[in-house]
């Protein structure tokens, strides 16, 4: 058998099998967020995948477009001018390197702090004054869309508070990241049935990432049982949600975080925006008693956001976080 290795490029970054047609999740689910029934619809989405597309959500295309154009205009300097930006952690730019322990992707990025509803001012990246405007009107926007998700969840879920979920990610000192990333095309691998790994597999920390890209296409899930990975039409107008680890255990596993992953495109360059909406670090991360049925107990061992976060970050990439928070 010949083993060829990995074009010179792409060396160290996984590869994987390019999407064909047949890979499409044309099933999608749409939740018009102006709809009376969106609530359901979130949940029902929730249940099945922990992912859904937003549209209807009001946020004005040319904030949307804005933030692209800066961003593309950013990643578009010298190298030499992106590094002084970095490093990525805890945060700022960063280029091939994920996390702290060795995961590797096709893509740079900017790593960034929210505070309350724009850029942190203890996060000086991006200096642009034109970059900094844009993002933190695009941030203000998105961060509305993600509470009129988490209210939407808490209705669909019969919890009486409307705020019972968004208020963890509104209140004084939540923990709230904004990431831009950039997936350069990688020509090199054309023709040659395989992609570069842009983001690898894994499931999102928080209670819920708002993801908004360029038309490129790229992004993956996997369906349920994870034995299938689906890739997940483009769309520029509207935002993609996904559950993550915190709304699964809040939830006592009723919605499902959702693993994801991100293919390079041989051609395009991918340019996506992801809002994590995480809560502050003492939050205590348990089932919500309402969503307990009698007798019912947590499916997880007590745990802070903190803690999680800490644990997370000594983790690789597509490690399941959530299993060693398990009851066994
Ligand atoms: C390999 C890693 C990168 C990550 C921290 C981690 O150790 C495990 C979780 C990763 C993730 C995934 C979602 C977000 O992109 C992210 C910012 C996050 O909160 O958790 C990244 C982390 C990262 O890139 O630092
Ligand atoms: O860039 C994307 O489209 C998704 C990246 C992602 O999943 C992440 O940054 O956590
Ligand atoms: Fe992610």
């Amino acid at each position: 058998m010949v083993v060829l290795a990995n074009p010179p490029v792409v060396d160290q970054i996984p590869l994987l099998r390019s999407p064909g047609p047949r890979d499409s999740f044309a099933a999608v689910p749409v939740v018009d967020l102006s709809s009376p029934g969106a609530a359901r619809t979130i949940v029902d989405a929730c249940e099945r995948f922990g992912f859904f597309k937003v549209v209807n959500h009001g946020v004005a295309a040319d904030t949307m477009d804005r933030a692209e154009s800066e961003a593309v205009r950013f990643f578009a300097q010298a190298q030499a001018d992106k590094d002084r930006a970095g490093p990525a952690y805890p945060f700022g730019y960063g280029s091939k390197r994920i996390g702290l322990n060795g995961d590797m992707g096709w893509l740079e990025y900017l790593l960034l702090a929210v505070d309350s509803a724009s850029l942190s001012d203890a996060c000086t990246v991006p200096a642009a004054a034109a970059f900094r405007a844009a993002l933190n009107e695009y941030i203000a926007a998105v961060r509305k869309v993600a509470v009129r998700v988490l209210e939407a969840m808490a209705e669909g879920l019969g919890i009486a508070a409307a705020d019972a979920l968004s208020a963890m990610v509104t209140e004084q000192g939540s923990d709230q990241v904004f990431r831009v990333n950039h997936y350069p095309p990688c020509p090199a691998l054309q023709g040659l049935g395989c992609s570069a790994t842009g983001f690898g597999e894994h499931t999102d920390p928080q209670l819920i990432s708002v993801l908004r890209s360029n038309g490129t296409s790229g992004l993956q899930i996997a369906l349920r049982d994870g034995a299938q990975w689906v890739s997940v039409p483009s769309d520029r107008d509207a935002f993609f949600v996904n559950v993550g680890d915190s709304l699964q255990v809040l939830t006592n596993g009723r919605f499902r975080s959702v693993k994801h992953r991100v293919v390079t495109n041989s051609l395009k360059s991918r340019v996506s925006f992801i809002y994590f909406g995480g809560p502050p670090l003492a939050q205590r991360i348990a089932p919500l008693p309402e969503l307990l049925g009698e007798g019912e107990e947590s499916l997880y061992r007590e745990f802070t956001w903190g803690e999680y976060k800490k644990a997370a970050y000594k983790t690789r990439l597509g490690d399941n976080r959530l299993a060693q928070f398990e009851k066994k």
